[in-house]
């Protein structure tokens, strides 16, 4: 063995405090392998003397609270002369489970009653029919052959109602207030297909447009665009377009030009082709009728309102001539659609509709209808400290894999994260682990296969059916159609599948995704609004399904009170260790991952099963470059977005109250706050020059502040 065969081991710091029992393991580096056996024989002889070893203290970061347990590691290194080079690293191996913050939450104040059955509220309704709701015969066998569509739901009742009934040109605005997963899209495509489908002139593509749809997302327009395509499939003659950002406007003129009867769209795009596309005008010029603004909450909030104005404005210009279609409304009939009512959408609605009537299938409050989670959502709230987080989500994921036995069904979970960085970071831990993967669509999709030692109860499968998705603003749009098709795809091949998917809010609004059974928040939402169309991907139309919501030890566990208003069925609150870690991490053995082979010892500690778990983590972030520049781009930019929750709310969420150590060891990372805001400095370009010192904390905040202005959303239109 060469004499240099250069070992690194971090420094013991066997302290005989009563409170640490904590260990760390000592590396020596260098020098002839006699002197460093006799440096470890000293060290190992004086721990066991328990003199204590002189352990290199680096000042706490500001940010760090001052807290004992937590020690810096050293490197010690044996220069060729025996002589010791003592270099204080600015790496901390803290424990997972000490000088955590204490969590208040003891009491579960809104319990939910699981001894009372909780019907769903957001199914169709038995005793109803599309029949006599007016919807024709035609279009009737379509939705029930094609669509597997039998029944109305209650909101689909009191709109198609509504707009069936008036034919007198008495057709007013509309603003449709109803659960998520109730079936609002179709709420208003019936009622709009159903009146052209009723007229005596025949219409074509070349007879013009006669509704403009506007989403705030590009996945919920295509979805909506999906949807109406399917509606229209019960006759050929009615073309719908999609007009989207990310897509070619060449390719959206040249369809524009052969004529479409439906344009869904984003506002840019809508508004682009309006100003700049001749032929768009002439499409609506004389038919358009109907102008539907789906999820208008999220439109306004993302400052959509004078695009919309300007859209409207143009639309408005127009002077169709009533008569050509008489069994249309004689006026453009405006629809607001929205599962939540919040001041903004009553701005659009003051932009966009006029002396509208509110259609809810909820009983509304004096002031304004409540938004709820429907009845059947089962949510549950996990109280988490920051070092936690990691290993409980692990650990959660894990729950889910074990209780998947239906193996003829497809399940799965989207775990909604702050921002793009986070859902990158996240999706490198779970889905690649050397190397045990398959890239399925370019690189969004990732399934585990053998041998893969991600999470515990994988280790047992021989053929872990496991599929692991990232969906967020920053990919290009070709995939993120393509992940969502893959994500959404149900088929025999994906029987027996656990689709994972880590993403933004970009897919928290309206897209209907087949069977999500779960839905996790990893990182809570960035208005309470986002929080009920987050889990309102799952428990749709009648449908059962459970949420799970992250928050943090202190101030976030406040912000249960913010959200009480949306869950009068309660919900479950779940103890991390209790519920979470020890079911996941007992039945199972959880190897280092610098062994070869798996050994077969079961030691059932679950504590050191999660232990092991989150160090071999740590271990492949140390190791791997790239993961370890993800995992430091991933923390700031998580401390960035942390900063953007809505003003109202931020009380709860306050960036001075995070112990910034604790939550970098959430992204496996050993280094504090100071070195990381320096590296992420290094990695965004230089400081300026001259620029007055900054501790690390002071950089991140500046960077949190940053962010508020630049207010990066993840939805671009
Ligand atoms: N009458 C119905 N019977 C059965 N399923 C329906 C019915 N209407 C809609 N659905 C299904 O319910 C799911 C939810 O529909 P939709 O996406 O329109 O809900 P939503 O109210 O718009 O939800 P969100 O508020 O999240 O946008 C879809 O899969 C849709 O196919």
């Amino acid at each position: 063995m060469s004499d240099d065969d250069s070992m690194l081991l971090n420094f013991i710091t066997n302290e005989d405090d009563a409170n640490n029992t904590r260990k760390a393991s000592t590396k020596i580096v260098g020098g002839r392998w006699k002197d460093r056996r006799k440096m470890k024989m000293m060290m190992e002889g004086s721990a066991r003397k328990r003199r204590k070893i002189e352990t290199v203290e680096k000042v706490p970061d500001s940010s760090e609270k001052n807290d004992p347990l937590e020690k810096s590691a050293a490197t010690v290194e044996i220069k060729g002369d025996g002589k010791q080079n003592m270099n204080v690293n600015s790496q901390v191996v803290s424990s997972l489970f000490t000088s955590n913050r204490e969590i208040s939450t003891a009491v579960n104040t809104n319990e939910r009653d699981d001894t009372v059955v909780q019907g769903p509220s957001n199914a169709p309704l038995a005793g109803d029919s599309f029949e006599a709701l007016g919807i024709r015969e035609s279009l009737l066998t379509h939705l029930r052959g094609k669509m597997r569509i039998q029944k109305p739901t209650s909101i689909q009742k009191l709109v198609l109602s509504h707009l069936l009934s008036q034919w007198q040109g008495m057709d007013k605005d509309l603003f449709i207030n109803a659960q998520t997963g109730s079936g609002k899209t179709l709420a208003y495509l019936l009622p709009i297909f159903s009146r052209i489908l009723s007229m005596q002139t025949r219409v074509d593509r070349k007879s013009g447009c006669f509704a403009l749809i506007v989403a705030p997302t590009r996945e919920l327009a295509s979805q909506i665009y999906s949807v109406a395509t399917m509606v229209a499939n019960c006759c050929h003659y009615l073309v719908p377009c999609l007009l989207i950002g990310g897509e070619r406007k060449k390719s959206e003129k040249a369809r524009l030009r052969k004529g479409c009867n439906f344009i869904v769209g984003t506002p840019g795009r809508i508004l682009d082709h309006l100003q700049n596309t001749k032929v768009i005008r002439d499409q609506f010029s004389h038919s358009l009728r109907y102008v539907v603004l789906d999820e208008g909450d999220k439109l306004m909030e993302l400052g959509f309102e004078e695009t919309i104005s300007e859209i409207l404005k143009i639309v408005h210009g127009f002077t169709p001539d009533y008569s050509t279609f008489p069994q249309l409304p004689t006026r453009i009939v405006h629809i607001l659609c929205s599962a939540t009512l919040k001041s903004g959408v009553k701005k659009l609605g003051n932009v966009a509709l006029k002396d509208y009537k509110l259609l809810s299938n909820r009983e509304l409050e004096s002031s304004s209808s409540v938004a709820e989670v429907p009845d059947q959502l089962v949510q549950k709230i996990a109280i988490v400290p920051p070092k936690l987080r990691l290993v409980t989500l692990a650990g959660s994921l894990d729950a889910i894999a074990r209780d998947f036995v239906h193996h003829d069904t497809t399940r799965r979970t989207m775990v909604f994260l702050s921002c793009s960085d986070t859902v990158e970071f996240h999706y490198q831990v779970f889905s690649s682990s050397n190397g045990y993967y398959r890239n399925l669509v370019g690189d969004t999709v990732r399934s585990l296969t053998k041998g893969s030692r991600i999470l515990p109860s994988f280790t047992n499968d021989k053929e872990p059916n496991t599929i692991f998705y990232k969906l967020h603003g920053s990919l290009s749009q070709q995939m993120r159609t393509a992940t969502l098709e893959h994500f959404s795809q149900d088929d025999e091949s994906t029987k027996g599948k656990h689709k994972i998917m880590f993403c933004t809010d970009v897919a928290s609004r309206g897209l209907d995704l087949p069977h999500v059974g779960t839905v996790i928040e990893m990182d809570p939402p960035f208005s309470t609004e986002d929080h009920l169309h987050r889990i309102g991907r799952t428990a749709r139309a009648g449908q059962s399904g459970e949420a799970l919501l992250f928050l943090l030890p202190g101030e976030e566990e406040g912000y249960l009170e913010c959200i009480k208003h949306y869950h009068p069925k309660g919900w479950k609150l779940v103890k991390y260790e209790k519920d979470i870690l020890k079911p996941a991490f007992q039945a199972v053995t959880v190897d280092k991952n610098d062994r070869e082979e798996p050994s077969n010892k079961k030691d059932g500690l679950w504590d050191s099963n999660a232990t092991t778990w989150h160090l071999n983590v740590e271990r492949r972030v140390l190791e791997d470059q790239t993961l370890k520049i993800l995992a430091i781009k991933a923390f700031t930019s998580h401390i960035r977005a942390y900063a953007t929750h809505v003003a109202t709310e931020r009380s709860y969420f306050n960036v001075k109250c995070i112990h910034l150590g604790h939550l970098a060891k959430s992204f496996a990372l050993r280094e504090r706050p100071k070195s990381l805001a320096q590296q992420g400095t290094k990695q965004g370009g230089q400081d300026k020059k001259g620029g007055s010192k900054r501790t690390g904390k002071d950089k991140m905040l500046r960077m949190a502040d940053l962010a508020v202005k630049q207010s990066v959303n993840e939805f671009n239109y």
